[in-house]
């Protein structure tokens, strides 16, 4: 609590003079209600007592003029707190987007975006209850406390006395239940953002949901959350309000017994009967200020909650930082290398092992390799989006990480598989790429990336408005936007990753070709799981479990009969129409499928004529986990899957990432059985499909290969493969 506190003021700190005021304020509040008590001895004691007629006017209307001031001092108070709870509101809010430009992916990757916009929502609002609420609640609760106890010892020591010993009392609840209540507090903020990231997941996920019929296992799967929150949200709320409540009781019973000791004491002559108004008076005050302090408590309590949780973000230190006294990158002159670099995302397993490579300026470099290779995560550490864990990445020599993030990144073009377009017009977007670009630059940019022509035939031209996430434009489009924007920057490298493998065949050629044609005269790093493009690479990467396995041109390495060769065998007899909504699969290729290979020539044309194509955009889950109905056996033709396994503790842990060219499903041929996984696209998919009845009929009309996919099934039964 009190580093919440310590916090709260620390946020206060820039607007000395609006918490001057606002203290300056909160004395005239108290020094009003003190007078206002004082004035009943006057009142009782010399006016009426004495027929003062003169001196009671006086009071009264020094009381009205008091009473005028008071309430004006209150309006600028409410002035000050709704200007001080915006203000540090919206500096939190600037703090904390400002810390998010400034960490690395790592993050990103560790936290939730539901999570992170809880910071930004609910536990910003608790902090701004506390700003406007509780800090000057607590500030005028202990001023009134002290003031009001010292007048208390001028009127009565003995009645002072009593009500100091009853004091403590009224805070033993607090000290007890308070330390519960603000762990509690932080359980129920980050329960809370955990049904924020809930709800989150599935706005995105809504088609899926529909299709799946998965809306009452998505409801369950809320009840659950809603009734952790349940749990912990009941035993804070009367934790605080016990915090609340107890001393208010304890204030109750202690009145009581200052008044009848009081009432004695008047009954004997020993005390004014104006003294004992005034005393009372002054004593309701003091419950007052002291219930003040007690109601802040559970703003306080759920204020520290959210205030952990925002130091949490803003304590965050980037894993990514630019040295002080960086070296500024001079202009790629010979080579990027990577030395002996090893990296992991996780420190579980080597993501990268050992890779030693060279891009020489001005080459086209492809990376291949199967999913999971770790063909990004070379980009990621030549971006510097991490640094190696050993061995070092260098520019003509130079290590990256002693290099200023302008001088590195400004060299750079990078293009994703899925660039994200901000909903805000063409040209801003394309902008994004040099923000000091003018029109002129922006549309030379859109020409080199042949895009021009479609954005000026748009009604709004340049002035267009792309939608959330450039929903408004097709995929091919928006890739075009985002290369304009890469170009934009003139960049002297340009990274590619996957950046037109989520687009049809006929979009994906053209792209490439205009990739290829801004590629010269430029380094290019492409990073592929299509292996016919790399076809134009000077040099190819390949890559297998973290490490780089082989490199050479093409013909070299089809030559040497490696790695790279068996990606592309895996690719051909894949043939996807232009327009990528249907794919076939040569008879031949099917022999690479270890359950068919036996099959003769025309039983295998006969099983490739049955596949059928099935186009699936991204995120949409094709095979569940435990199904018993899916009968089908799939080949990728285009895009990637993932492969899921539910945990025990109920949440999906990614085991493998199929690509073009691998199947999955291939015991739903063999037999019923549950599925043992869960397979989701993770980009738009052409998928080929086998129905097991169709493939059994087929089978079934001919006795001899009958018998021979019968041994088959027999022999394969046990080692189950994928799904
Ligand atoms: N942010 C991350 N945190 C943890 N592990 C990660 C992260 N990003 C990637 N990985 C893991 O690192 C490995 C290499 O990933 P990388 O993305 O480089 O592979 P890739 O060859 O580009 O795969 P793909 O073709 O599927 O994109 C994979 O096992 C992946 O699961």
């Amino acid at each position: 609590m009190f580093s919440a506190l310590r916090h709260l003021l620390a946020y206060l700190r820039p607007y000395r003079l609006e918490v001057s005021l606002l203290l300056a304020g909160l004395l005239i509040d108290l020094a009003f209600n003190v007078l206002f008590s004082l004035s009943f001895q006057y009142v009782i004691d010399e006016a009426i007592a004495k027929h003062d007629e003169a001196l009671l006017y006086t009071i009264l209307v020094a009381l009205l003029a008091a009473v005028v001031f008071a309430a004006a001092v209150a309006i600028m108070r409410d002035y000050l707190y709704a200007r001080l709870g915006t203000a540090v509101m919206n500096d939190l809010r600037l703090r904390m987007f400002e810390h998010l430009q400034r960490l690395s992916n790592n993050f990103y990757t560790r936290m939730q975006v539901g999570d992170i916009l809880a910071r930004f929502s609910t536990d910003l609002s608790a902090v701004q209850n506390a700003v406007i609420l509780a800090i000057p609640e607590t500030i005028l609760g202990i001023l009134g406390v002290t003031t009001i106890a010292t007048l208390l010892f001028i009127f009565s020591w003995q009645l002072a006395l009593l009500t100091l010993i009853g004091l403590p009392f009224a805070t033993l609840g607090p000290q007890v239940l308070g330390p519960r209540a603000e762990r509690d507090s932080y359980l129920v903020r980050h329960e809370e953002a955990q049904i924020a990231s809930t709800v989150q997941e599935n706005l995105g996920a809504h088609a899926v949901v529909r299709a799946f019929q998965l809306a009452p296992e998505q409801t369950n799967r809320f009840r659950y959350k809603l009734r952790s929150l349940y749990r912990i949200g009941v035993r804070f709320n009367l934790t605080t309000y016990l915090v609340e409540r107890t001393p208010n009781l304890t204030f109750l019973l202690l009145q009581i017994a200052v008044f009848g000791f009081g009432a004695v004491k008047t009954f004997h002559g020993e005390l004014s009967l104006g003294e004992l108004v005034a005393f009372n008076i002054l004593l309701g005050y003091l419950s007052t200020y002291v219930t003040a302090l007690t109601r802040v408590m559970p703003p306080l309590l759920m204020a520290a909650g959210g205030i952990k949780r925002i130091q949490e973000l803003l304590g965050a230190r980037p894993q990514v930082q630019e040295k002080p006294g960086a070296q500024v990158l001079a202009p790629l002159g010979r080579a990027i290398t990577f030395e002996d670099v090893t990296f992991s995302y996780t420190g579980e397993h080597k993501n990268l092992d050992r890779v030693n490579l060279t891009i020489p300026r001005g080459t086209n470099v492809a990376i291949v390799g199967a999913s999971g290779s770790g063909k990004s995560t070379v980009l990621g550490l030549l971006a510097r989006f991490y640094d190696p864990d050993r061995g070092a990445v260098a520019f003509d020599g130079i290590d990256v990480r002693g290099a200023s993030f302008d001088s590195l990144r400004g060299q750079l073009g990078i293009v994703f598989q899925d660039s994200f377009l901000f909903n805000t017009t063409v040209r801003e977007n394309i902008r994004m790429g040099r923000l000091t670009a003018t029109d002129e630059e922006v549309e030379a940019a859109a020409r080199a990336a042949e895009i021009h022509d479609l954005i000026a035939g748009m009604p709004e031209g340049y002035n267009t408005v792309v939608g959330e996430r450039g929903s408004r434009l097709s995929g091919g489009q928006r890739q075009r936007v985002a290369i304009a924007r890469a170009i934009l920057r003139d960049p002297q490298i340009l990274l590619l990753d996957e950046a037109t493998s989520a687009l049809d065949p006929t979009t994906e050629a053209a792209i490439n070709a205009t990739l290829e044609r801004l590629g010269r005269d430029r380094t290019v790093v492409a990073v592929t799981h299509r292996m016919a493009a790399t076809r134009v690479a000077d040099l190819i990467l390949v890559f297998d479990k973290g490490r780089l396995v082989e490199q050479g041109s093409q013909t070299d390495l089809l030559r040497a009969d490696g790695l790279y060769r068996k990606l592309w065998n895996k690719q051909q007899g894949l043939v996807v129409s232009e327009d990528g909504t249907r794919a076939e699969v040569e008879p031949e290729r099917l022999r690479a499928i270890p359950i068919l290979s036996n099959l003769s020539d025309t039983m295998l044309a006969a099983v490739a004529r049955t596949f059928l194509s099935e186009r699936l955009p991204e995120g949409r889950v094709v095979i569940l986990e435990g199904d018993t109905t899916v009968e089908k056996f799939y080949i990728v033709a285009r895009g990637k899957v993932v492969v899921l396994k539910r945990q025990e503790d109920g949440s999906d842990k990614q085991i493998a990432t199929l690509q073009e060219g691998d199947h999955f499903g291939e015991v739903a041929l063999l037999r019923d059985a549950p599925r043992n996984a869960t397979i989701r696209t993770l980009t738009p998919c052409i998928l080929l499909t086998l129905q097991r009845r169709q493939f059994l009929e087929l089978i079934q009309s001919d006795p001899r290969l009958h018998r021979e996919f019968d041994s088959v099934v027999r022999s394969r039964v046990h080692p189950v493969t994928l799904a």
